[in-house]
């Protein structure tokens, strides 16, 4: 059974997952190889705490985090880790190099990689048949559905664990049968990311009228009606004939778009960076955070019918 884990890596998802868990009542231990990262995380648990008090989420027991610095410390003993570190094959293998002298042979190892098939990362660890994807949804405290994914080599026991321990803490798993790039839940977002640049590249639609029609005409929707169930409420006949027409204009670019090019080599990143799409002030980056949790807060209390 799984009681203690460690979180390596304390960026945009390690804080808030290290909420989720302790409120689940795991013990965790939370580690970046930078010291700013740590104090930022620790800011961001309290922000995460207060969203999961506002979730009505209920304190499962007396888990706890604690931060630390130390490698070795953070991995001592734990039947768990969660690789939460940049999507970048080198920088994870690095960390999975780093631990494997510091835990147990059965320690299973999970990584929150967005897409790298887990049979490429399964390549750098001793003991592949415990390496695991978790692949959570940002913000990983308030988005409840999690992919677990198994590489080739991994022990199917280790896809039910992982799968048992998130249904165990009122999460929702997700069990994804092939390890294909990008997983299930960023292939279908990549998708619909691709032709949304594309549409504000060639000039079809300003960004904030593209968000508007997405959001209230698609968003709004999906979050009730699924794609499979989304088919039957059109129509097989209807998806047929758009489709035969549509799919073959819809792009199909197998290169990052230039516009986003453009952007990240200004390093506009986003809202980590003041710009991206959109521009943001420290002020309105803090305030959109907050409207944003409460919104999510406030449908997901919704969608599970509890107001
Ligand atoms: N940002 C997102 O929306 C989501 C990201 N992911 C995935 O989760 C992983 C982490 O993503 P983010 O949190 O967004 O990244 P991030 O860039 O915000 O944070 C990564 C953290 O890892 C730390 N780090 C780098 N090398 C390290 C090492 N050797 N040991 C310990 N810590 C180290 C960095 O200091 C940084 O604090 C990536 O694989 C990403 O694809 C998954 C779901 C959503
Ligand atoms: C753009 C983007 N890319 C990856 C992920 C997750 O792996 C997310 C997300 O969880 O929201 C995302 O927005």
């Amino acid at each position: 059974m799984i009681q203690r884990i460690a979180i390596i890596g304390l960026g945009t998802m390690g804080p808030g997952m290290a909420a989720r868990l302790a409120r689940g009542g795991l013990q965790v231990t939370a580690y970046d190889v930078a010291p700013a990262a740590i104090e930022r995380a620790r800011t961001m648990l309290g922000t995460a705490e207060g969203v999961l008090d506002a979730l009505g989420i209920a304190a499962a027991g007396a888990g706890t985090v604690r931060f630390t610095d130390d490698i070795a410390e953070a991995v001592a003993g734990v039947d768990l880790v969660i690789e939460n570190v940049p999507e970048n094959i080198a920088i994870k293998a690095e960390v999975y190099r780093a631990i494997d002298g510091l835990i147990a042979s059965d320690t299973i190892v999970a990584s929150d990689t967005s897409g790298i098939p887990i049979t490429q990362l399964q390549a750098h660890i001793s003991h592949p048949e415990r390496m695991v994807g978790m692949h959570w949804s940002n913000p990983p405290h308030i988005i409840p559905m999690i992919e677990v994914i198994g590489g080739e080599k991994t022990a199917p026991q280790i896809v039910e664990t992982i799968r048992d321990l998130i249904r165990s803490i009122g999460l929702l798993p997700v069990v994804v049968k092939k390890d294909v790039p990008g997983f299930v839940e960023n292939r279908v977002l990549y998708a619909l990311l691709r032709e949304a640049v594309d549409l504000v590249e060639r000039g079809v639609i300003e960004p904030e009228d593209l968000d508007t029609c997405v959001s209230w005409g698609i968003g709004y929707k999906i979050a009730v009606v699924g794609p499979m169930a989304l088919l039957d409420m059109a129509g097989l006949d209807i998806y047929k004939s758009v489709s035969s027409f549509l799919n073959a204009d819809l792009s199909n670019r197998g290169d990052v778009a230039p516009m986003v090019l453009e952007k990240t080599g200004a390093s506009k990143l986003g809202i980590k960076s003041g710009e991206g799409m959109f521009s943001y002030t420290p002020e309105q980056t803090k305030a959109l955070q907050a409207e944003r949790a409460r919104k999510l807060v406030a449908v997901r209390r919704i969608l599970e019918g509890r107001e």
